[in-house]
């Protein structure tokens, strides 16, 4: 398999699996979501959320906000074979996101402590950044999704 960054955004980042209800194409709210990975560690893209993201009518509604910073910030790390659940996330809105804005987002880790990481999420739109998340990660094993019934589902779609 190509090692591309293009082939590897769209054959394990967006989606991840098809029935996640951020990226998924299977959920009724799929976001539109593409994400790229410029280098070793980190990606950009671009996101739009719609009117099925409103909260207010015409601004995206905060939860759908954080439920994409946490995808993002997922992506991060899945991308590295990072085996992870998130722990925290905290999504601080400097400015509305309307719906049907296009924003681009960049994300990274801030920092590596022992199992735990923190990712930093940033999306701006064309007057400047809008929000920035935090996603707080920390590694488990494999026995943290089979012992709670979960098998390969789960556990292959990590280091894809
Ligand atoms: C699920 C992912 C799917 C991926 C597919 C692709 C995804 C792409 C995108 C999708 C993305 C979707 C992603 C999702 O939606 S993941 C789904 C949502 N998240 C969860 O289900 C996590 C639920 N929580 C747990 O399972 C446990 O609490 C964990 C595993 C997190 C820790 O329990 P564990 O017993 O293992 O470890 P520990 O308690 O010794 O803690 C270890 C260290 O961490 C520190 N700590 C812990 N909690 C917090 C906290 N709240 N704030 C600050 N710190 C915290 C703690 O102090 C300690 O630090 P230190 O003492 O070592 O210094």
């Amino acid at each position: 398999m190509s090692t591309s960054p293009e082939t590897t955004i769209a054959g394990a980042l967006t989606p991840h699996h098809d029935r996640c209800f951020v990226c998924g194409p299977c959920s009724p709210a799929q976001v539109e979501l593409d994400l790229r990975c410029p280098g070793e560690e980190g990606i950009v893209g671009d996101v739009v959320l719609d009117a099925r993201h409103q909260g207010v009518p015409g601004i995206a509604h905060g939860g759908a906000i954080a439920a994409v910073v946490d995808e993002i910030a997922g992506s991060v790390l899945t991308r590295l074979g990072v085996r992870f659940v998130t722990a925290s996330l905290t999504t601080t809105y400097h400015a509305p996101v309307m719906t049907g804005e296009r924003l681009t987002c960049s994300a990274w880790i801030e920092s590596t402590v022992g199992r735990k990481r923190t990712v930093v999420v940033e999306l701006a739109g064309a007057a400047g950044r809008v929000v920035t998340g935090r996603a707080l990660c920390v590694d488990v094993p494999e026995e943290h999704f089979t012992r709670l019934g979960l098998g390969s589902e789960v556990t292959d779609l990590f280091g894809r």
